[in-house]
């Protein structure tokens, strides 16, 4: 359908691009014709009025920190249109240019704000009903994340009553990021949405979901094939190479019940907790050029050595440690301000890959030592000699499953280009 536009909505605006199709429209890039400002133009071309629906919702959650603005909504007699501020890419798209998975660091700097929009939503006393990568779009600044597509957002409270329970209801969403409680026909309320933002940092973070499927199935099948994979697959396995807290919180939604407030500083906290221990930034996004950089690692030096070893040790296995931390040699440490230590350590990675050979009872040890993006301090200066010396890193670090420290009770050096790695 080719859409005229109404020159009253249209009379200071022209239409650049379209940025966005959904189920229920299009959203196009609409630019001021003097003032140099563009906006997003949500069109309703279904003429159904849930843009006026949605545009009424976004009125009220107004003021929000990652909220979208909104400037104005309305009708013609083709369509009904809001016009909200313009994003930048969604999710789901920067997910693609990332090579289809986010760094821990960003889906933990993703979750923490996601976490306060929810919650921020359920303050208002609405659900969003729909949660899922594509509704969540980057700002102006791509350090922040915005929370859209109201669209089948309602009311939990009314007059400070919760609503009902019910089941056989129909469901609502999505069918991939969709609660197990939504897929059985029970009403939504604030647990769903948590369950939800749960699926998307598990997809964030390892790039895809059991039950996704490039099928085209029509879509009351595609709902019960996803429903029986996230119905019987057991916690441990989906979550299996996150962080334990990302089962946690799984666990934790599906446990609300329907009209429990959920714990929204505990969210935050378990991440927060992933960040701490790892020592990941703060704030730390893979679509930020600088960041980018930082991310594709530079090998500064490898080294590889087999031990003898007589002692069991548990199974033979790869492991690989990052973020260990690498000391710093002592005069280097008082040249640098906190700030810049605290990055320089961030920055820096040792990797330890451990494998048992079985036949010959051997352990092969591979350290790699990866510094991520520029230092003020040369890779060369920085590791020098004493440097490798002052290597904190401890059989505990490296293997925590070994029990018997006789193991390694001989110091493991490594000699490689003059340079000496000591593992204790
Ligand atoms: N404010 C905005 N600025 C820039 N792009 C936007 C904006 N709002 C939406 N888009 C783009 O348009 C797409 C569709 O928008 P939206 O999700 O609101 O439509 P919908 O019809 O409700 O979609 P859905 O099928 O997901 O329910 C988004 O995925 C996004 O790419």
């Amino acid at each position: 359908m080719q859409i005229e536009f109404d020159k009253t909505i249209l009379e200071r605006y022209y239409i650049k691009d379209e940025v966005g199709t959904g189920s229920f429209g299009k959203v196009y890039k609409l630019q001021h014709l003097t003032k140099n400002k563009s906006f997003a133009l949500k069109v309703d071309i279904r003429q159904k009025g849930s843009v006026l629906l949605e545009a009424k919702i976004l009125a009220d959650l107004q003021g929000g920190v990652g909220i979208p603005k909104l400037y104005k909504y309305g009708s013609t007699d083709q369509f009904s249109y809001m016009i909200v501020e313009l994003l930048g890419p969604t999710l789901n798209k920067l997910l693609k240019q990332c090579k289809g998975k986010f760094s821990l660091a960003t889906v933990i700097s993703i979750m923490l704000q996601l976490i306060t929009r929810i919650e921020y939503v359920h303050r208002k006393g609405y659900l969003h009903r729909d949660l899922k990568p594509h509704q969540v779009l980057v700002g102006k600044n791509p350090k922040i994340v915005y929370l859209t597509d109201f669209g089948l957002a309602r009311k939990f409270e009314v007059n400070n009553y919760h609503i009902s329970f019910q089941n056989s209801c129909p469901r609502v969403g999505n069918a991939t990021f969709s609660s197990l409680n939504n897929h059985s026909g029970v009403r939504q309320s604030r647990r769903d949405d948590l369950e939800s933002m749960a699926y998307m940092a598990l997809y964030f973070l390892k790039g895809h979901l059991p039950w996704q499927s490039t099928q085209r199935i029509n879509s009351n099948t595609k709902w019960q094939n996803i429903f029986q994979i996230k119905n019987h697959i057991n916690i441990e396995n989906l979550c299996f190479g996150c962080p334990k807290e990302f089962s946690i919180l799984l666990k934790y939604c599906r446990n609300l019940k329907f009209e429990e407030k959920p714990d929204y500083n505990y969210i935050q906290s378990l991440f927060l907790q992933i960040q701490k221990r790892e020592n990941l930034y703060e704030s730390f996004f893979d679509w930020i050029e600088d960041e980018k950089s930082l991310r594709s690692p530079t090998t500064i030096c490898e080294f590889s050595q087999s031990l003898s070893i007589s002692n069991n040790i548990p199974r033979c296995s790869t492991i690989n440690v990052e973020n260990t931390r690498v000391g710093i040699k002592d005069e280097i440490k008082d040249d640098m301000n906190d700030k810049r230590r605290k990055k320089n350590r961030a920055r820096t990675q040792t990797q330890m890959i451990i494998k048992k050979n079985k036949k010959e009872n051997m352990l092969n040890i591979d350290i790699k030592i990866v510094e991520q993006g520029d230092n003020q301090l040369s890779s060369k200066t920085w590791f020098d000699e004493s440097t490798y010396n002052s290597l904190d890193v401890t059989p505990k670090n490296i293997y925590p499953e070994i029990k018997n420290r006789k193991a390694w009770s001989n110091v493991l050096k490594v000699k490689k280009d003059k340079k000496i790695c000591k593992v204790f």
